[in-house]
């Protein structure tokens, strides 16, 4: 491995330990800090094939692997989202389409990571606390690894589709009475013992995939003005950050973006304290929201967050469950995109960031759908439907032609 790992509270610099997740000095998270050897042009990353994933990017990948686990994970649409662009004020406004990985969020870009370097260590099991997406791809990538994967979810409060992935994929799923943060706490403690490899994000390495979607952002877009991303545990922020960092360190772009993330009002500990003046989370233990992928109390990567926005210029914003609601709607119904609640949080938060006059009218605006639709069919109950039924084939002629009356 071509790296070493940095503390970001107290900058102290490590070599290299697959199980070193914390500062032995101050107990901070740490980063991977990459030292490529020789780089090429960022033309030859387009120039290789779609279905290497991540991999495509190796040169700024901290895993050298001969068999990295991948399934062409990454390499997701960008979707230009015309109608909304207009009625929100900004010059162009895309969409970064996470659902279309290979178990439909972003999740997989940084669990390929993982997952490769679980099996480089040779871990007997892998472990991880999830509010639903973490698990899904946990439960795939490992299972396409051999490893044996266990899962701690909160009891009752995981999207369907989720657990039907974790499930379907053969892990061994613990459903906690209690909240994510409580789950997480599980996974520390399991990741001291020698026989588990933890694969949340406050291990590093899971960030490192999880930046390539900056890669892919600049490959197609340049450097967007604004990227906003919905925050739950506060990794991902983290990780596009760091991408676009290193896309400028190394030469390839001039420019970054400001970064904003978006958290829903009842699981907001970082943006709410943001948005008072504080320099600190208000961390909670009893959040709630509609979308449950982001239920979380205590983002444990809250500092890397922080620092992301707050060395890009951008902001923090908060959004109801019903704003959240009508942005998954607004998606689905004027451009055809279906995002999970969480996923619909980056777009709720740009329309509420337009209300208060953020935008000049003139920026790029990229908002991360971080998680298809199909994850969470109970939503579905929040939007008016058209259902109509028919007894037989002339009934479902007549009830289709009268529809049409209505509609028209
Ligand atoms: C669909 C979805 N969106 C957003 C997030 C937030 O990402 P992060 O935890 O990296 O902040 C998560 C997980 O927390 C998620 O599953
Ligand atoms: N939304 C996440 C929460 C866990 O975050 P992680 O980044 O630490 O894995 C999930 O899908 O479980």
């Amino acid at each position: 491995m071509r790296a070493k790992l940095r503390c970001v509270r107290c900058g102290a610099e490590y070599d290299v330990q697959p199980k070193m997740f914390s500062c032995p000095k101050c107990g901070g998270l740490l980063e991977v800090v990459i030292e490529p050897e020789e780089l090429p042009p960022f033309s030859e990353f387009t120039k290789r094939s779609r279905m290497k994933g991540i991999w495509r990017f190796a040169e700024l990948l901290p895993v050298k692997s001969g068999s990295p686990v991948t399934m062409g994970e990454g390499n997701t649409p960008l979707i230009r989202l015309e109608k909304l662009e207009k009625v929100i004020g900004v010059r162009r406004l895309y969409a970064k389409f996470e659902g279309a990985n290979p178990t439909g969020s972003f999740k997989d870009r940084g669990m390929s990571l993982a997952v490769t370097v679980a099996k480089e260590v040779k871990a007997r099991a892998v472990v991880a606390a999830s509010t639903g997406n973490t698990a899904a791809s946990a439960a795939a990538y490992s299972a396409r690894a051999g490893l044996k994967t266990f899962l701690i979810l909160p009891s009752g409060k995981v999207a369907l589709g989720k657990l039907a992935q974790s499930l379907l994929h053969g892990a061994v799923v613990v459903e906690l009475e209690g909240n994510f943060d409580a789950a997480l706490e599980a996974v520390k403690e399991l990741a001291k013992m020698p026989e588990f490899y933890p694969l949340n994000s406050f291990n590093p390495w899971r960030l490192e995939g999880q930046k390539t979607l900056a890669f892919e952002l600049f490959e197609e877009i340049g450097v967007p003005d604004v990227v906003v991303v919905p925050v739950g545990n506060a990794g991902n922020i983290s990780a596009i950050w760091k991408g676009f960092k290193e896309l400028k360190e190394f030469g390839y772009s001039e420019a970054l973006p400001k970064m904003v993330g978006v958290q829903a009002e009842g699981a907001s500990p970082i943006a709410s304290a943001f948005k008072a003046g504080l320099n600190a989370p208000l961390f909670t233990d009893s959040p709630e929201t509609v979308a449950t992928a982001i239920r979380i109390g205590k983002p444990v990567n809250w500092m890397k967050a922080w620092k992301a926005v707050t060395e890009s210029g951008g902001t923090f914003e908060v959004v109801s469950d019903s704003e959240i609601i009508r942005a998954q709607r607004l998606l689905a119904r004027e451009e055809g995109v279906a995002a999970e609640p969480a996923g619909a949080a980056s777009l709720a938060g740009v329309v509420r960031l337009a209300s208060e006059g953020y935008f000049n009218g003139d920026e790029v605006v990229t908002v991360v759908v971080t998680g298809h639709g199909l994850k969470d069919p109970d939503s579905v109950k929040f939007h008016p439907a058209n259902k109509l039924t028919a007894l037989n084939v002339e009934d479902a002629v007549e009830k289709v032609v009268s529809a049409l009356k209505v509609v028209a």
